[in-house]
């Protein structure tokens, strides 16, 4: 307390763009490009963040789906939220290829201001929680272009396991950044008095095992027999206490409580989508990402997530990730299941 009374405010609190110099001056070569192209992402999740706290009075601001007040045609959310990457991330002068949920194709970037990054994303992540005002979020990844030819969609076919930088932003209770340049996973949570996101979670680790397990139970029906006899072995455990079930249906959320509490996030294999649901290039390699850099593990049953090798920027992949002992389990019950 100071001596009037009140909270004192911390005049050493980092904030994420000084995090991010402070990483960059580790790499003298670097180029400065990269601490400008998080600041684009930055300045995208502010507006999303922005946009998310105007849920359900929308319409009056012009941003709903709808018309406005002045019968004027206004933007979804998500359609803002995708508007807003593209926009951030073309004008950081760094990026040269965009691979968005949103989109078909993958978008080049006009030539007169490509940069050497390609960025994947999926602006609105839980967007059916929208109208409900459940928590939900953005992801990215980013990667380097490696070839010297002239972009095209082909060089966003990379695997996890090339990611320079990747995370998300959670639009809960309150906005929160999640990321990690390989050297460990920051959290950094937005104050809007000031405008800034300030690191308030260094070096986030994973338990080793948690007492969770969290997928859609709606469609056990559908399930491949490893998922199905995985989540009976958590219900009806041989001894000890079943593990305690959560799903929020937005993938951010339900991966960000998995990281701070520990346990499983799932989204399987079904019979309906044998592939799953989420998309490899930007929900499953960006969570996979940061889930192993804080100790924890990310497999779509048989194999690394990271490792897959991507046909197709939508593709899709099943994903078990989380704490290690946990995603190990699921691991040795898919052994003992030929493909
Ligand atoms: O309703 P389901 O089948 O459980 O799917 C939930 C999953 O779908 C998603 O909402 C898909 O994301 P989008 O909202 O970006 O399409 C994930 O966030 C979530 O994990
Ligand atoms: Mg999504
Ligand atoms: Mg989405």
């Amino acid at each position: 307390m100071s001596e009037k009374g009140g909270t004192p405010i911390d005049t050493d609190c980092i904030t994420m763009t000084r995090f991010v110099l402070q990483e960059q001056r580790k790499h003298p070569q670097a180029t400065g490009d990269l601490t400008q192209l998080l600041n684009a992402i930055l300045t995208a999740v502010k507006a999303v963040s922005s946009a998310v706290r105007k849920a359900g009075i929308h319409q009056l601001y012009g941003i709903a789906g709808t018309a406005n007040v002045s019968g004027d045609q206004v933007k979804k959310l998500d359609v803002l939220s995708n508007d807003l990457f593209i926009n951030m991330l073309k004008s950081s002068f760094t990026t040269c290829l965009l691979v968005s949920e949103e989109n078909e194709n993958a978008i080049v970037v006009e030539t007169e201001m490509q940069g050497k990054y390609i960025v994947c994303f999926d602006p609105l992540d839980g967007s059916s929680n929208i109208d409900c005002l459940v928590s939900i979020g953005s992801i990215f990844g980013v990667y380097r272009k490696t070839t010297d030819t002239p972009v095209s969609e082909k060089d966003a076919l990379q695997p996890g396991n090339q990611l320079v930088v990747a995370g998300y932003a959670l639009y809960g209770s309150a906005t929160m950044v999640v990321l990690s340049f390989g050297e460990g996973v920051h959290g950094f949570t937005y104050d809007p008095a000031i405008g800034e996101f300030l690191l308030t979670e260094r070096n986030i680790q994973i338990k080793p095992r948690g007492k969770l397990y969290s997928l859609n139970e709606g469609y056990e029906k559908y399930w491949d027999e490893p998922t199905k006899e995985y989540v009976r072995s958590k219900k009806f455990p041989a001894s000890g206490k079943p593990y305690g079930a959560r799903y929020i249906g937005s993938m951010v959320a339900d991966v960000h409580r998995t990281l701070v509490y520990g346990g499983i996030f799932m989204y399987p294999a079904t019979s309906e989508a044998p592939k799953g649901k989420l998309r490899l290039l930007y929900e499953c390699n960006p969570m996979a990402y940061i889930m192993e850099q804080a100790g924890g593990k990310a497999t779509d049953g048989r194999k690394r997530i990271m490792d897959i090798q991507p046909t197709d920027i939508h593709e899709r992949a099943p994903i078990f990730m989380g704490s290690k002992e946990d995603v190990e389990e699921v691991e040795a019950i898919f052994k003992k299941y030929p493909k």
